[in-house]
């Protein structure tokens, strides 16, 4: 079975958060199942890009809105991703270094799918499914059904999965004339709100739709940044598949990028290591509990609510931990959030921007990971943390309810809580003071949950399954 993925992000050619981690493992179990699975992603000026060598597959040009670009299509040449990866080369419009946030975004993302499109029909490829990727490729289900220059398409089953409702790809009706051949009958297809909205288009037009956990399924029906309605109505075509974690990357038994490698029978002596040369990185004190924060700095994270969290636990707990922040986003919390070291001296770290191989050293460093998150429509910072033995204190809420049961349970192993406010998270951390004082505990906590098993082979047959219910029907 032939699976093309397309997305904005896929590691390690380019990430910035969890849709990165996702594209790149989830096809790589595909095929390790069997699948003929690829991922087709924008050309970006990056690491990745520049030091690995592309074959160049196909050539050709297209029209966009009035203009003409000329575009190539590069194939990583030793599939050294455990899957086919493509690029689409636009000269000087998706070429750039950053993934998202130029003024032309959606000029580069329409681009983007037009020329998938437009390859795949010129050079007669016939996947067995499309797989979409959040609202950057949201447009796609729409143009192969509605638009007569991909009529050969138009049997295609098309997949798309939401990683994040917030996010979906607004613009203007004046940019209709970008997309070619469509019938203006169906032109509501693509509307939301009186503005084309590409992740509800997605919604509307797609075979299937997925989204990163069971219970943000449910929770899209009644917070969905505005398309509750659309939710309601196209509820059954929604499959909750949770995410699950690239074991061969984040293996704290053989991770190249932490101090100390361990297992679940030396997590004790290995965290210690771990933690003793971040401890010594940030100015931290090492026989403290180190309780971390990894992510975007954005309202969704709950990240604005760190800087109070963080002095009202220092206050509260009279300095009996140690708290690590790695983010950026938000430039009101990037700025509270550095203000406080000066005030919080050998109690609190932070590293504002984005750092892959920190953010390992941290997971296997910390002995608590926090995530006050508003939404999490899976998370995987929870997961690594699981696999990694520290202890996640979550808000219960989309995933996270999912993913992390209360030691409060017989078979629990890490702390939720319902009140998110700064109250609430400082009372969490407060159980996370009184668990680490057992050591005993901690350490009876840590082999149980890196026994857990989170890894892509399950949630892969989930999304085979539904693969193979698409092409029968
Ligand atoms: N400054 C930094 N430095 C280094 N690494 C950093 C970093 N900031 C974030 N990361 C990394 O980015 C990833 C974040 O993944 P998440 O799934 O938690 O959130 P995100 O909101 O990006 O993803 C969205 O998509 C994913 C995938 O479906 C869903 O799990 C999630 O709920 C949804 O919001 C992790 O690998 C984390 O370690």
């Amino acid at each position: 079975m032939n699976v093309m993925h397309l997305s904005a992000e896929c590691y390690p050619v380019a990430k910035v958060g969890g849709l990165g981690d996702v594209v790149g493992a989830l096809p790589k179990y595909l095929c390790e199942a069997g699948l003929n699975a690829s991922v087709v992603l924008p050309y970006y000026d990056r690491k990745f890009v520049r030091e690995n060598t592309f074959d160049l597959e196909f050539k050709s040009s297209i029209k966009i809105g009035t203009k003409i670009f000329d575009y190539s299509i590069l194939k990583e040449s030793s599939r050294k991703l455990g899957f086919d990866l493509y690029l689409i080369h636009i000269p000087g419009l998706l070429d750039r270094q950053e993934i998202y946030c130029y003024p032309d975004e959606i000029e580069q993302f329409i681009s983007f799918q037009l020329c998938f499109l437009d390859w795949i029909v010129k050079a007669e490829i016939k996947p067995d499914i499309i797989h979409c990727h959040d609202h950057h490729t949201g447009l796609i289900p729409f143009l192969v059904s509605h638009s007569s220059s991909f009529k050969s398409l138009a049997s295609i089953p098309t997949v798309c999965t939401i990683h994040n409702g917030q996010y979906q790809g607004w613009f203007g009706w004046d940019k209709v004339g970008y997309l070619p051949g469509i019938d203006l009958s169906k032109a509501g297809l693509l509307d939301w709100a009186n503005c084309i909205n590409s992740l509800a288009a997605s919604v509307k037009c797609c075979w299937k739709f997925t989204t990163v956990s069971p219970s943000y399924l449910e929770e899209l029906s009644y917070n969905s940044n505005g398309l509750e309605k659309l939710f309601q109505m196209e509820k059954n075509k929604g499959i909750g598949i949770i995410n699950g974690i690239d074991t061969q990357v984040w293996d704290p038994e053989n991770d190249p990028m932490i101090v100390k490698n361990y297992s679940a029978l030396t997590a004790d002596t290995g965290k210690k290591e771990n933690k003793k040369l971040l401890c010594k990185e940030f100015g931290l004190t090492t026989n403290k509990p180190l309780v971390v924060f990894i992510g975007r700095l954005v309202g969704e994270k709950g990240a604005d609510l760190l800087p109070e969290v963080i002095s009202s636990c220092l206050e509260r707990y009279k300095g009996k931990l140690n708290f690590l922040i790695l983010g950026s986003g938000d430039p009101a919390t990037e700025k509270n959030l550095k203000e406080l070291s000066s005030k919080h001296k050998k109690h609190y770290g932070v590293y504002i921007g984005y750092d892959e191989e920190l953010s390992h050293r941290i997971y296997a460093g910390a002995d608590f990971l926090m995530m006050p998150s508003r939404v999490e429509p899976c998370g995987l910072n929870q997961l690594y943390a699981i696999r990694y033995g520290t202890i996640p204190v979550v808000h219960k809420t989309g995933g996270l309810k999912d993913t992390v049961i209360d030691l409060k349970n017989k078979n629990g192993y890490g702390l939720t809580f319902d009140d998110l406010t700064i109250d609430g998270l400082t009372n969490a951390i407060g159980r996370a003071l009184d668990v680490y004082a057992d050591s005993g505990r901690m350490t009876e906590i840590r082999k149980k949950m890196m026994s857990l098993d989170f890894s892509w082979d399950r949630s892969a047959k989930e999304y085979i399954d539904l693969y193979k219910s698409l092409i029968t029907n």
